[in-house]
């Protein structure tokens, strides 16, 4: 690497965060309001706002939104590129917005340029031969996660293989796609493209979809996905990705593969670490390329903390937000929120209808030895709950399992329209030690989806 100028300017500030992240931008703008100087560093002018506005969770919900409401008088192709190009416009408009907030000409700075290390208390941020040093009291470390490619031969020398970002980027829909990948954003994408019309083919090495849920969870996705369209095939342990003209083969098993125009690999995200200097000035990584933090998200270094996916926590945007509140209080505060507070924590798989599901499931709570009531509604079989029939989606079930002697609720999965939405109530009342018995007879607005607690907690058995 060049060597970095050392007359170039400085910039002194109290807080830098390196990473236009969730937790780090909520934290530079509660920092700025506090009157602190404030930088923010990114190191592209398309990812202001980070991850989950440009090239994640904005993006992939519009264009599953647009999928679930086609205009009839346009065909699937039509629709996707009009998808596609609306989409854009939104992430493009949201990514302007981030900038403008948290550049202020007051306290708070985005530096656009690639940061590193350089001693403990100095980050090196470069753009093209522009050079800039930013010295600060604090520093976090907020530059999320990338797609991993696992050494399947030809997967990174193809031209037909791309990740989530690619596919978003695309303005055409694709005729045929592979999916290699069933975990969240393999099932979110076949899911999403083949509501347009494309022939998707989902390869997942492990035996079933989406393994941390439930199995009959799995299997009941399975259905959804094949029922749209989607060839599922699970087992498939894959070998080989090549490149033939404007077609792209995958092989997997002892068969002949399967082709189509594109690939895209789903195979998880690890941490971005590379490149920081993080090591060179005692910041310990861990095997994963995570920061290695404590439950108060401190680093090796006392004024260094990691938010976000970086730090190897589960990578969702309201955990990067969660996070902010732990180091918003580490700096402000009693410095006593942490990471092991959490509890109750959900999470959605958005697929048409979607996944959700807090606290644990029939096999997690099983394994725990605790005697169980458990329940398993089929939302077609709920009578009291015609908001599924309304929007004219009842599919998918519901399973709930409970401590039998405390009644306190462990785990709840909803694959049903409006999961994501249903799923909060039950969180925000297991934090609170709501019982199952009050859940059940909780008075929720008709005709909601959140009406379908009644039922299933009143088939506990
Ligand atoms: C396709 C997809 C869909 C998703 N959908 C959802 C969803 O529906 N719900 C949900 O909760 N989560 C979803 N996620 C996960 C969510 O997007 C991430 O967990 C979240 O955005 C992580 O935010 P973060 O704070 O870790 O940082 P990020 O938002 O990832 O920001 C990190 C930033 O750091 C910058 N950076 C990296 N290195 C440097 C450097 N050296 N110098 C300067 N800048 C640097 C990067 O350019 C990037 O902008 C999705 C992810 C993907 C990929
Ligand atoms: N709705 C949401 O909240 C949402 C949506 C998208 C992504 N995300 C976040 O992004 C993360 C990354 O998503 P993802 O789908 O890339 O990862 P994932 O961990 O959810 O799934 C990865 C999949 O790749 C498979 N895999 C991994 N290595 C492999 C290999 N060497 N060969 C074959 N198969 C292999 C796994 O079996 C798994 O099915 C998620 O864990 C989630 O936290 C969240």
């Amino acid at each position: 690497m060049a060597a970095i100028p050392s007359g170039s300017p400085v910039m002194d500030v109290d807080l830098a965060v390196v990473g236009f992240g969730k937790g780090g931008k909520t934290l530079i703008g509660a920092m700025a309001a506090r009157g602190k100087r404030v930088a923010l560093i990114e190191q592209s002018d398309q990812m202001y706002g980070g991850t989950c506005i440009n090239i994640g969770c904005v993006p992939t919900k519009a264009l599953i939104h647009r999928a679930e409401h086609p205009d009839s008088r346009l065909d699937g192709e039509a629709w996707f590129a009009r998808a596609a190009e609306q989409t854009a416009t939104l992430t493009a408009a949201m990514r302007a917005a981030n900038f403008t907030l948290f550049d202020s000409p007051e306290t708070s700075t985005v530096v656009t340029g690639r940061a590193r290390f350089e001693d403990p208390h100095t980050l090196v941020v470069t753009a093209g031969t522009d050079v800039l040093r930013v010295r600060a009291e604090t520093i976090v470390v907020n530059t999320g996660a990338e797609p991993a490619m696992p050494p399947i031969p030809g997967l990174a020398e193809s031209k037909r293989v791309v990740t989530s970002t690619g596919m978003l980027a695309l303005t055409e829909r694709p005729g045929e796609l592979i999916v290699l990948g069933g975990g969240y954003v393999g099932v979110e994408f076949a899911a999403m493209h083949a509501a347009y019309g494309t022939r998707v083919t989902l390869l997942q090495r492990g035996p079933r979809l989406l393994p941390k849920e439930d199995p009959e969870i799995s299997a009941e996705m399975e259905t959804l996905l094949t029922d749209a369209g989607v060839r599922v095939v699970t087992g498939a342990a894959m070998h080989a990705v090549t490149d033939s003209g404007d077609r792209v083969r995958v092989g997997f098993g002892d068969g002949d593969g399967v082709e189509a125009d594109l690939v895209l690999a789903a195979l998880g995200r690890r941490p971005v670490t590379e490149g920081l200097g993080l090591e060179e000035v005692g910041i310990a990584v861990g095997k994963r390329g995570e920061v290695v933090v404590d439950e108060y998200l401190r680093t090796s270094l006392p004024h260094v903390y990691a938010v976000g996916d970086v730090n190897g926590g589960p990578q969702f945007t309201y955990i990067s937000l969660d996070d902010f509140r732990i180091v918003l209080d580490q700096l402000t505060g009693e410095g006593r929120r942490a990471t092991t507070d959490r509890v109750a924590v959900p999470h959605t798989v958005f697929t048409t209808p979607p996944l959700a599901r807090v606290g644990l499931t029939s096999a997690e709570a099983r394994a725990t030895g605790r005697p169980l009531k458990t329940a398993v509604r089929r939302v077609a079989e709920m009578p009291a709950v015609p908001r599924a029939k309304i929007v004219g989606d009842a599919r998918g079930v519901m399973t709930a399992v409970v401590d039998a002697e405390t009644d306190e609720v462990l785990g709840v999965t909803v694959l049903a329209h409006d999961a994501h939405e249903v799923i909060n109530t039950v969180a925000v009342g297991m934090r609170c030690g709501a019982t199952a018995s009050s859940l059940r007879d909780g008075i929720y607005t008709h005709p909601s989806m959140t009406e379908a607690l009644n039922d299933l907690l009143g088939h506990l058995g």
